[in-house]
């Protein structure tokens, strides 16, 4: 099994008498890419400014590839950042920001400019190398800033909203970086967002925060099957059959109905509030709603369950919607 690189026990955060991290306790694994969510105020930024060292805890512990927080210096030397906002010198050309960088880190001049040629192709930027930052879209320079964040070939790296503001195309290039530091470099990645689709997409883990504490934790599948969630499953029926179909479907407990979206011809089924874990349940209950629309003599052209949501997850556990 790959190896821990980052490891929190009971880290708790303090401002006055408010409580920001609650005795967070996890662990994340070499090439792993973990969800950190939660809704505003949940306590995102404060935790990866607590494992990026900007913060001291006010108790509690964490290590990072086997640095203990005691080491603050060491262990910036062995992570990556991108910050929630960020500013570049618009004056700097890609190329001389990076280079800049890699020389903080004490490359020699000579491995600096290979360093940051490698660094600018990784993110997609080997074109614009030679432009200066202000010319660059918020999407090339969010993918400066993970260039930079690379450029001590670090053990964990750490994303606030790396997709925030962009555009689809921007926000896959982003989220095709992300997937390639964890399965390319084989580095831990931490990326706070609220934007879910993302995290189903790359993260192999999710972290839900709530009030400063884990509310659940585990894989995407290890969530959605944690708490209680609405299981859809979507009916189409033939158009004029479509009111015979609602009402065979009433009298099936448990079972509500919705329309679909502009299609009248289909109905959007739903379990009410039974756990998804409950897999039995689930069954037995589109089974049921199947023979009851069938016995009422409505062929059913089609019917597809709707696989478990995060958004829907994080819904029930939060009481807060997301994008
Ligand atoms: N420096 C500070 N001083 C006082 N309170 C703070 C400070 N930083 C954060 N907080 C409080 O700690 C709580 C957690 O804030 P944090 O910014 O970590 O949440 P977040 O989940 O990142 O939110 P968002 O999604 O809005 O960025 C909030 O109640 C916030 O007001």
């Amino acid at each position: 099994m790959a190896s821990v690189q980052l490891e929190a026990v009971r880290l708790t955060k303090r401002f006055g008498d408010r409580t920001a991290v609650d005795g967070l306790s996890f662990t994340a694994r070499q090439g792993e890419v973990v969800g950190l969510l939660g809704p505003n105020g949940s306590g995102k930024t404060t935790t990866i400014r607590l494992l990026t060292t900007v913060l001291a805890p006010t108790s509690g512990e964490f290590s990072v590839a086997g640095v203990p927080c005691t080491r603050p210096g060491e262990i910036r030397r062995r992570i990556g950042v991108l910050p929630e906002s960020s500013g570049y010198p618009g004056h700097q050309t890609g190329e001389e920001y990076l280079r800049y960088h890699a020389r903080l880190f004490g490359h020699g001049r000579p491995d600096a400019v290979r360093a940051a040629e490698r660094l600018l192709a990784e993110v997609g930027l080997a074109e614009r190398g030679s432009s200066r930052i202000s010319t660059y879209s918020r999407g090339m320079r969010q993918r400066l800033g993970i260039a930079r964040a690379l450029v001590n070939d670090p053990a964990v790296v750490f994303l606030d909203e790396p997709t925030l503001g962009l555009d689809p195309a921007g926000q896959r290039q982003m989220l095709a970086i992300v997937r390639e530091i964890a399965a390319g470099r084989g580095a831990t990645v931490i990326l706070s967002t609220h934007t879910l689709p993302d995290v189903e997409e790359i993260c192999t883990s999710v972290l839900i925060l709530h009030k400063g504490k884990i509310l659940v934790s585990g894989t995407f599948g290890e969530v959605t099957r944690a708490v209680p969630t609405q299981q859809y499953a979507q009916m189409r029926v033939p158009i004029e059959l479509v009111g015979r179909a609602r009402q065979a479907l009433a009298g099936v407990a448990d079972l509500m109905t919705e329309p679909a979206d502009e299609r009248p011809d289909i109905l959007r089924i739903s379990l009410n509030g039974r756990p998804a874990a409950d897999q039995g349940g689930t069954d037995t209950g589109m089974n049921a709603a199947l023979r009851a629309v069938l016995s009422a003599d409505v062929p059913v052209l089609s019917f597809e369950v709707e696989g478990a949501r995060l958004s829907d997850a994080f819904l029930a556990m939060t009481g807060e919607g997301v994008r």
